[in-house]
């Protein structure tokens, strides 16, 4: 496997592959990480679908990558993933085969807890719920592409929180943001990890990463306190940029690297960050870049699995 530099960015993991013909989808790719995921795997040839709750944010990317040569078409239509049947409609109207999914919308850190009409807390709805969804959905279109690949992005904020199967909509225990997130971020690489042995045969791999630490619109419901204890805002409420924070662009490397590079073909059921492979390292917090044994653990994600079928309309 070729190594990367941690800081590298999607065009040079792209560097001499042409995408040309290749059909993704990216969700929430009309923001953030997702704005560079989706402008480096369509630069590279591929048709690239933001799948987003607003798809006119999509028609500056795609004017954008219109004029580049060589690039693939980038199309947007609407996903609400906190819905599942806004997820069934997106489902049913896509056609043809599907060679990667980037399951990259997300929410982080809402202060209150928030339930879909599923009864199904936000985060775990949103990050977990309607990407399984999703998936599950588009399994044919996944399976006729002969070598898919599914990427859930997931956060170092999962190695404190494991999935409480016990509690997952937090309806017995306190809610707290962090909990909330962090465990929807495990399940994200659950997920990753209950695609990559449920579809194998189907020629489909399924990998999770984290991107990083990088400035978008996902910390806005974090308070200033917050920030400024990650170093990433003064006293006057103005935006600092701590040494190890990435552009965007960095921070969308892993995702392109497992998206689309040929020099992880066949890789499969593992969390990248950085743009290598992470180690295993005790859950609780730190240190980062690492993978939470909770997180990988096929008996949970098993279970999840179980948890979410039911809903899938
Ligand atoms: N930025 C970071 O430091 C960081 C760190 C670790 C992990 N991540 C992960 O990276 C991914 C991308 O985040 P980002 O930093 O680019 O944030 P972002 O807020 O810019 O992008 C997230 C996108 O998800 C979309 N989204 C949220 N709820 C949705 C819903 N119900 N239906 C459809 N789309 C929805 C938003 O509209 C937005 O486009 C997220 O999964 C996040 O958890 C980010």
């Amino acid at each position: 496997m070729t190594e990367f530099d941690p800081r590298t960015t999607p065009d040079r993991i792209l560097a001499g592959v042409d995408l040309t013909g290749r059909r993704m989808i990216v969700t929430g790719g009309a923001s953030g990480i997702g704005v560079e995921t989706v402008r480096a795997l369509a630069a590279a040839g591929a048709e690239v679908t933001v799948a987003t709750r607003r798809p006119a944010d999509a028609k500056p990317l795609a004017d954008e990558l219109a004029a580049v040569p060589g690039a693939g078409r980038v199309l947007a239509r609407p996903l609400d993933l906190a819905d599942l049947d806004s997820v069934a409609a997106f489902v049913a109207g896509w056609d043809g085969p599907l060679d990667v999914l980037v399951a990259n919308a997300g929410v982080m850190a809402l202060p209150e807890r928030r339930l879909t009409p599923a009864g199904w807390e936000l985060h775990l709805a949103t990050n977990f719920l309607g990407h399984f969804a999703l998936a599950y959905g588009l399994h044919r279109a996944l399976a006729a592409s002969g070598a898919a690949r599914v990427v859930t992005l997931s956060s170092g904020a999962h190695l404190a929180h494991p999935v409480d199967f016990a509690d997952p909509h937090f309806a017995r225990r306190a809610y707290e943001p962090w909990s909330a997130y962090g465990q929807s971020k495990s399940a994200d690489v659950l997920l990753a990890v209950a695609i990559a042995k449920r579809w194998a045969a189907d020629g489909i791999v399924a990998n999770a990463v984290a991107p990083g630490s990088i400035h978008t619109k996902l910390q806005r419901y974090l308070p200033a306190e917050t920030m400024r204890a990650f170093g990433a805002m003064d006293e006057a409420g103005e935006l600092l940029v701590p040494a190890h924070f990435k552009t965007p662009a960095e921070g969308a490397a892993t995702s392109v690297l497992l998206a689309a590079s040929p020099t992880v073909a066949g890789v499969t059921g593992r969390y990248f960050e950085d743009n290598r492979e992470s180690p295993v390292v005790p859950g609780g917090g730190d240190p980062t870049p690492g993978v939470a044994a909770h997180a990988l653990d096929p008996v949970s994600a098993d279970r999840l699995w179980d948890l979410g079928l039911p809903l899938i309309p």
